[in-house]
C-alpha cells in the first residue's frame, strides 16, 4: 500500500489535492471579490500565493507595479502579515473618508491588524479607547502648557545620549539615541517626571511597541481556531514587558488614585496644591468621573499609558530619524537656514521655546512635513475593514464584502511628480514656501503645515480617523529637531541610508550611525 502511494504518479496529485485542500481551510481569505492580484503572474499554480511571497519579498517594487498598472482600477494585495488585502484605486481615497464607521471601521482594522485580542493584555482597553478622546482632546489643548516640561527633558535627554563634549566627535545611532530620547520626553508628557527617566521602564514600552508588530505577523498564520492556545506561547514576551511596565508605574499610579480621593473627599484640599498636568493624570480623572472601577482600576490606567507609548514612541522616532539623515545627506547650507531660523526666532521670544516661537519655526515645520513625505512609515493608507452587514460596493461597481480590508495608496501618491514636483527630490523648505506664497488664501497657505492632513498626505492618516496625537507630535518634534540644531554640529554624509521594508511598513535605517559634536555657543 505505502509503496503505491509514494509513486510519483500517485504521491505528486495527492500532494497537490492536499495543499490545495489545507490552503482552502486555512489559507484563502473568505469572501474575496474576483480582481486582478497584484504580484500574480501568468501560468501561476497559486497566484495568491506567489504573489504573496514576491509582494512580501519586495514591496516597494509591488507598489511601483501597482501605479504602473492598477492605479485606477480595485486589486487584491496578497502580502504576509496582511492576509489577501484589497488596493482601490487612488481617485476613491475620498470616498473611503466619506464612509461611516458602521461601513468601513479603522478601528476594527486595527484590531484585526495588530490581533490585539492575543498580543494585547487587556483587549478591551483597544475595544474601549476611552484615551483618545484625551489625546485628540486634552493633551491637544494643553500643548502649549507643556512646551516647558518637553524643552527640559529634551535638554536632559540630549545631554545623556548625545553628550556634552564639545572638543571631540562621537559616533551614535540615529535611530537608537532617538528613540530614548522621544521615550522620555513622551513620557515627561504621559506620566511625568521622574518616572520618565526610569530607563527600565522605557526599554519595557520601547519593547512592547515591537513585540505588538512582530507578534501579530506570527498570530496572522495561525488558523483561527488555534490562535487562542498558540498565542499564549507566542504572546510571551508582550506579556512579559507589559508585566515590566506594570511593575514599576504602578506605584504611581496608585499614589495619583489614592490623591485623587483624597482631594476629592475634602473641599479645601482640592483647592490648595494644582494637580499634575500630564496624561497619567488626565486619565485618572477620566476614570474616577466615569464611576466605574474597572476605569480606574490601576492596571487599566496603565494599560492605557503602555498603548500610547505604543502608538506615540516608534512613530515619532521614525520621523526625527528619517529627518536627521535627509538633512545630513544633502547640503550643509539648509542646516545652516534651518539654525538661523531657530536662533533667530527664539531671540525673538526672549531665549525661550513656546508655542508661539515654535508656530513661527515655518522651515523646521518644513523640513519634518518633507522627510515624512518621503520616508512615510504608511505605504498604503486609510486601512479599513468592511464591517457593513451587505459588504460595500465601490464608485466603479466593484462589490467588496464583508471582512474584506480595503486601502488607498500612499508612497505612490507621495512620489508622483504630477502631485509633488520633482518627487524624487529631497526639498525641505519646498512646504515653508507654499506657505510665503501671500497670491494664495491664508487658509490655503496654512494646510502646508506639517501636522495638516490631505487626499494626498496621508502620513498621518486623514479624516476622522487621521492620528490625534499629530499636533503634540508636530510640536515635539520641531523643538527636539531646533535643539539638535542649535548644540550640535554634524559629520555630513555623502549618501542617505537606505530604509526598509517590513511587510506594508517602511522604516528607517535602524543601526545607521553618524558623527556628531557639541557646539561652543548657543543661545
Ligand atoms: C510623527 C509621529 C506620528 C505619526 C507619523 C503618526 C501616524 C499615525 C497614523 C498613520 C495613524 C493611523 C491613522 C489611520 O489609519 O488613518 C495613527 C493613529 C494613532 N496615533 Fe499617531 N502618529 C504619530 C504620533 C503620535 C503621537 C505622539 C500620539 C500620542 C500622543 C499618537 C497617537 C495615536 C493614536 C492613539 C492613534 C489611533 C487612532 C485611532 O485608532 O482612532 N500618534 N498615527
Amino acid at each position: 500500500m505505502l509503496e503505491i502511494l509514494l509513486r510519483p504518479a500517485v504521491l505528486a496529485p495527492t500532494v497537490l489535492l492536499v495543499s490545495y485542500v489545507l490552503f482552502q481551510l486555512f489559507l484563502k481569505p473568505l469572501k474575496l471579490p474576483d480582481l486582478p492580484i497584484l504580484g500574480a503572474k501568468e501560468g501561476d499554480w497559486f497566484p495568491l500565493l506567489q504573489a504573496k511571497w514576491r509582494n512580501t519579498k519586495d514591496f516597494k517594487n509591488a507598489l511601483k507595479e501597482h501605479y504602473a498598472k492598477y492605479k485606477d482600477q480595485t486589486v487584491l494585495c496578497p502580502i504576509f502579515g496582511a492576509g489577501t488585502i484589497i488596493i482601490l484605486p487612488v481617485s476613491q481615497t475620498q470616498f473611503v473618508i466619506d464612509q461611516p464607521d458602521n461601513v468601513l471601521s479603522l478601528h476594527e482594522q486595527a484590531i484585526e491588524n495588530l490581533q490585539t485580542d492575543y498580543t494585547v493584555t487587556d483587549a478591551e482597553l483597544v475595544r474601549n479607547p476611552l484615551h483618545h478622546k484625551l489625546i485628540a482632546t486634552t493633551l491637544t489643548n494643553q500643548i502649549g502648557n507643556l512646551i516647558p516640561d518637553v524643552a527640559d527633558e529634551c535638554s536632559w535627554s540630549f545631554d545623556r545620549h548625545w553628550g556634552e563634549d564639545t572638543k571631540e566627535w562621537k559616533e551614535i545611532c540615529v535611530y537608537d539615541t532617538m528613540r530614548r530620547v522621544i521615550g522620555s520626553v513622551s513620557n515627561r508628557v504621559f506620566v511625568g517626571a521622574p518616572a520618565c527617566r526610569d530607563q527600565a521602564l522605557l526599554s519595557a514600552g520601547l519593547a512592547f511597541a515591537q513585540d505588538v508588530p512582530i507578534t501579530s505577523n506570527i498570530v496572522h498564520i495561525i488558523p483561527k481556531p488555534l490562535r487562542y492556545t498558540a498565542s499564549l506561547l507566542i504572546t510571551l514576551p508582550n506579556r512579559l514587558h507589559t508585566h515590566q511596565f506594570f511593575t514599576i508605574i504602578r506605584p504611581e499610579i496608585e499614589r495619583r488614585l489614592q490623591e485623587y480621593d483624597v482631594r476629592h473627599a475634602d473641599p479645601e484640599k482640592k483647592a490648595m496644591e494644582p494637580e499634575r498636568n500630564d496624561f497619567l493624570q488626565w486619565s485618572v480623572n477620566q476614570g474616577k468621573e466615569t464611576g466605574d472601577l474597572y476605569h480606574c482600576h490601576w492596571k487599566t490606567l496603565a494599560g492605557r499609558v503602555l498603548l500610547l507609548n505604543f502608538a506615540a514612541v516608534h512613530t515619532s522616532s521614525f520621523s526625527i530619524t528619517n529627518t536627521i539623515l535627509d538633512l545630513i545627506s544633502s547640503k550643509k547650507e539648509y542646516i545652516d537656514e534651518l539654525r538661523e531660523e531657530v536662533t533667530t526666532v527664539l531671540a525673538e521670544h526672549g531665549g525661550e521655546w513656546n508655542k508661539r516661537a515654535l508656530a513661527k519655526m515655518n522651515k523646521l515645520d518644513s523640513v519634518l512635513r518633507e522627510s515624512a513625505r518621503l520616508n512615510s512609515f504608511v505605504t498604503l493608507g486609510l486601512g479599513r475593514l468592511v464591517v457593513a452587514k451587505d459588504g460595500l460596493t465601490t464608485p466603479s461597481g466593484v462589490h467588496i464584502p464583508k471582512g474584506n480590508v480595503v486601502f488607498v495608496p500612499s508612497y505612490s501618491v507621495l512620489y508622483d511628480d504630477n502631485i509633488y514636483p520633482d518627487a524624487q527630490t529631497f526639498k525641505p523648505f519646498w512646504w515653508a514656501d507654499q506657505r510665503t506664497d501671500e497670491s494664495v488664501e491664508y487658509v490655503t497657505r496654512a494646510r502646508n503645515a506639517f501636522a495638516t492632513t490631505s487626499n494626498e498626505y496621508l502620513a498621518f492618516g486623514h479624516g476622522r480617523g487621521a492620528c490625534p496625537g499629530r499636533f503634540f507630535a508636530a510640536n515635539e518634534l520641531k523643538l527636539l529637531l531646533g535643539h539638535l540644531l542649535l548644540n550640535y554640529e554634524f559629520e555630513m554624509q555623502e549618501k542617505r541610508p537606505k530604509n526598509m521594508w517590513f511587510g506594508l511598513n517602511r522604516v528607517p535605517p535602524m543601526t545607521a550611525n553618524i558623527k556628531i559634536r557639541r557646539r561652543e555657543k548657543t543661545i
